[in-house]
């Protein structure tokens, strides 16, 4: 079994730009990087491919095979899966949420895929028992086309239905989750930047200093 994580560390996650520079967007994605492979490897998961854009970006101390492709989510996948011979979770780089019982757990199903839904209809987890058979289909809706490519395959497929396996850092208000429930890394990183606002309604992100560049 293995896992393989697709990174891309260059102006990664453009959607935080309101709240965080380009900079910080890039400190960031690593150390949630970090808090996934340390998930990876508390659930006994120890073969894991980082497939980057460029091998520059990649903590050099992480103990993860690099495997470098041009820019393109679902070609460098699908590539990737083609030479592929045994279950392999694909498991995005921005979950810090994601607990090594979730991992067990979702490795632990028999059916032929497991999917952890993400947040507005994205995929964060799929977990492939034949991946030469599958082909990804992310960006938009992806769950759906997941749910879809494996009801064509004519595969048993899982929804692994988890709040916090469901968050990806994508957006400002995705931090709020992170600092609630994280317990890593990216976590410590996001406690000196922000702090959660309790009002009204929900919980919101505040800036701790203003002389970060934004309110
Ligand atoms: N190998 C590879 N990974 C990618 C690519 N684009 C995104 N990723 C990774 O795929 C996962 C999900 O991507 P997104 O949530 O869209 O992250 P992002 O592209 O940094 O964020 P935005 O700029 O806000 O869309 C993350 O682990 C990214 O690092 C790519 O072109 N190639
Ligand atoms: C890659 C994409 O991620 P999101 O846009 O939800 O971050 C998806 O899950 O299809």
């Amino acid at each position: 079994m293995r896992a393989v994580i697709p990174y891309k560390k260059e102006n990664a996650k453009s959607r935080l730009s309101p709240v965080l520079s380009q900079n910080e967007r890039e400190e960031f994605v690593e150390l949630m990087l970090r808090d996934v492979v340390s998930s990876l490897n508390s659930a006994g998961i120890t073969e894991i491919d980082i497939l980057t854009t460029s091998s520059e970006g990649v903590p050099e101390d992480l103990d993860v095979n690099l495997i470098v492709a041009d820019p393109g989510l679902n070609t460098s996948i699908n590539s990737y899966l083609q030479n592929v011979d045994e279950p392999t979770m694909i498991i995005m780089a921005d979950l810090p949420l994601v607990r090594s019982s979730h991992i067990k757990k979702i490795v632990s199903y028999p059916e032929d895929i497991v999917i952890v839904p993400g947040k507005g209809g994205g995929t964060n987890i799929l977990f492939i028992r034949q991946p030469k058979d599958f082909t990804v289909k992310y960006h938009g809706c992806s769950f759906i086309s997941h749910y879809e490519i494996t009801e064509d395959l004519g595969k048993s497929r899982r929804v692994f239905d988890s709040f916090l396996a469901s968050i990806d850092i994508d957006e400002p208000h995705d931090i709020v989750e992170l600092l609630l429930y994280g317990n890593g890394l990216s976590k410590e990183y996001a406690e000196k930047r922000f702090c959660a606002e309790t009002g009204k309604g929900r919980v919101k992100i505040s800036p701790l200093s203003k002389l970060s560049g934004f309110i």
